[in-house]
């Protein structure tokens, strides 16, 4: 690879693989790593840059019971990346983003790689790199420098990392809310710890037997007998361990694990044949069983935050060499290229539609990257077509590609399959409805299906404020003593708190002013542009003399004083007379 120039200073270079900026002295021992990765797969799967084999299973037909892939660094085709790395101008990948690091060539004719390597840009490349595996799995990062937030449990300081960094993994429940990175911290731990002679082993406790439990617990002490191999075991979605299996329920807990998985499950990940990571989107004090849990540490992972989400978005768009559009930009003006090529082989992505991608998918990278990818996938299709006839102004992806693509994302990779959406769906809509009859029909089929108890009441607290609001507060107050009386007493005693809660709010007025009002103030916030209008002087408050000067507090009416109703701005300046209860299309 090219050598670092500049090496006196350390600079921070990209890596041409992974697109990890990092500083240059370490890029040749992460490069070998990188590419190692990529070569991995490159033997098991052929190193033509074809589509990605049709045997590459989205995330939700994991194999039930499976050793963890072997740490596939699976963003670039490992041929392209080899190629990329050994080529005089870095890297296509640097070509792509048009930001032209350290005086890289900035245009598709910049990587002239044979075999049409050139055109790295064009729909059809595009097309072949969004075939097969979710994008979300092949951007699954497999070291920690590649993850994303979670700070408070990853930090340099943290308890975590210096566990990570001595090899020593304790027994992990991973709570946190969808697509945060769960599994993919279990990813990177089961990634450093084969390096160490670990076994990785995964089982998805929506699909797993209590005999695959069994199998996985003989395997382990053989391994350990035999070979002194300790084995971790993943189980995802822990939380529902008691679904398809006897549940054993304790009248003060819920136990999750089928008996006889407990009886052969629970010694074994005392005596450390096991290490056990779990993980779950459910509060585990209530859904994991106490020994087990108490065995156990819990890394609680937050929601991403937007400008976490805007980061893995953007590594995604690096990776598919999407050209990013700013606020008015043209795609021809923005056009990076030579000259001597038109836009016609660009795809380009609105820099709003990134913003809008990362706000609306509420912290959840996988619905993010799934969103891009089936908007990307949907443009790139019809752009195709179109340019048949013969040259188009490239193809450009907007926020209205990216809405619509978050929608067919969730329907597409939802994991618990579509039947759990529709049925909410339904059951929402005939609350909405007042039909007292077919919500309690299809809060039935949920419950009768094995739906999560939790999951419907949670739908409920939304519902007492979205749908019914002021027109009878109580609404609230209902569902959420509903959701903890669920809580406490579980399936199958839990099902008539939820009936009688339905039953309530199909009966129940219903507005929405509340709900519309708050939409629109959020519209608002997100059609502003520039900084945002300062907190009027006289509503600060003023707990210091230095503030006091500085105006703060002035001029303000503390309302109790006066018996006459107040005139007072409560707004900014700038919003005076808005008003956010005007009705409005929704
Ligand atoms: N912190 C992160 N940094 C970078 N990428 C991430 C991060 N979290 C998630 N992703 C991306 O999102 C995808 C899904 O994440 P992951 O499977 O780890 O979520 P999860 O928390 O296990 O979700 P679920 O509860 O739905 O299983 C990953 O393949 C990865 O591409
Ligand atoms: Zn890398």
């Amino acid at each position: 690879m090219e050598p670092a120039e500049g090496a006196e200073e350390e600079r921070s270079v990209q890596c041409p693989v992974c697109l990890w900026e990092l500083p240059s002295s370490d890029i040749n021992s992460h490069l070998d790593r990188c590419l190692q990765a990529c070569g991995d797969e490159a033997e098991s799967s052929g190193s033509e840059p074809e589509p990605p084999s049709a045997e590459a299973e989205p995330s939700s037909k994991r194999p039930r019971l499976a050793a963890a892939p072997s740490g596939s660094h699976a963003e670039g085709r490992p041929e392209e990346a080899r190629r990329a790395a050994g080529s005089p101008v870095l890297s296509f990948f640097h070509t792509c983003r048009g930001v032209g690091r350290s005086g890289a060539g900035r245009n598709e004719a910049a990587a002239p790689t044979g075999r049409g390597r050139a055109v790295v840009r064009s729909g059809d490349v595009l097309a072949r790199k969004l075939h097969g595996k979710p994008l979300a799995e092949r951007l699954r990062p497999d070291t920690l420098c590649h993850y994303v937030g979670q700070e408070q449990v990853l930090g340099a300081q943290s308890l975590l990392r210096s566990l990570l960094e001595s090899h020593e993994i304790p027994s992990l429940i991973l709570w946190g809310p969808p697509g945060c990175g769960k599994t993919t911290l279990a990813h990177i731990i089961a990634n450093n710890s084969k390096k160490n002679g670990m076994r990785f082993v995964t089982l998805s406790a929506t699909s797993a037997k209590t005999n695959d439990v069994r199998d996985v617990i003989s395997q382990a002490q053989n391994e350990k007998s035999l070979f002194k191999r300790k084995t971790i075991l993943f189980i995802d979605e822990i939380h529902r361990f008691n679904k398809s299996q006897q549940v054993v329920i304790d009248r003060d807990q819920l136990f999750l694990l089928p008996s006889h998985a407990q009886d052969t499950f629970l010694p074994h990940v005392e005596c450390g044949t096991v290490t056990l990571i779990g993980a779950t989107t459910e509060n585990p004090s209530f859904q994991v069983n106490a020994a087990l849990l108490s065995r156990c540490r819990v890394i609680v992972l937050e929601k991403l935050s937007v400008e976490a989400m805007e980061a893995i978005l953007m590594r995604a768009v690096r990776f598919l060499g999407l050209q990013v559009l700013g606020q008015g930009e043209q795609p021809s003006t923005s056009a990076t290229g030579s000259g001597s090529k038109s836009s016609e082989s660009l795809v380009y992505i609105e820099k709003k539609a990134l913003n809008t991608l990362a706000y609306l998918c509420d912290g959840d990278a996988r619905t993010g990257l799934n969103g891009l990818q089936l908007a990307v996938q949907a443009r790139v299709a019809v752009g195709r077509t179109t340019a048949k006839g013969g040259a188009t102004d490239g193809i450009v992806v907007t926020e209205e590609h990216v809405k619509e693509g978050l929608q067919r994302s969730h329907i597409l990779y939802d994991r618990a399959g579509e039947e759990h959406y529709n049925c909410i769906s339904a059951l929402h809509k005939s609350m909405r409805g007042s039909d007292e009859n077919a919500s309690l029909y299809w809060l039935a089929r949920m419950l009768e299906g094995g739906e999560d108890p939790l999951y419907v009441a949670r739908r409920l607290v939304r519902f007492a404020s979205e749908d019914i609001g002021l027109a009878d507060p109580l609404a609230l107050t209902q569902a959420v003593a509903a959701y903890q009386g669920c809580h406490s007493i579980g399936m199958p005693e839990c099902e008539v708190i939820l009936a009688q809660c339905v039953v309530y709010f199909a009966r129940a007025p219903k507005s929405i002013e509340v709900y519309r009002a708050y939409g629109n103030v959020k519209e608002c916030l997100r059609m502003h542009t520039g900084p945002l209008p300062p907190v009027p002087l006289h509503l600060r408050n003023a707990p210091t003399k230095l503030m006091k000067n500085l105006g703060y507090g002035k001029g303000y009416k503390y309302n109790p004083m006066y018996k006459e109703p107040v005139e007072q701005d409560y707004l900014p300046e700038e919003l005076k007379g808005a008003n956010f209860f005007k009705e409005r299309e929704m």
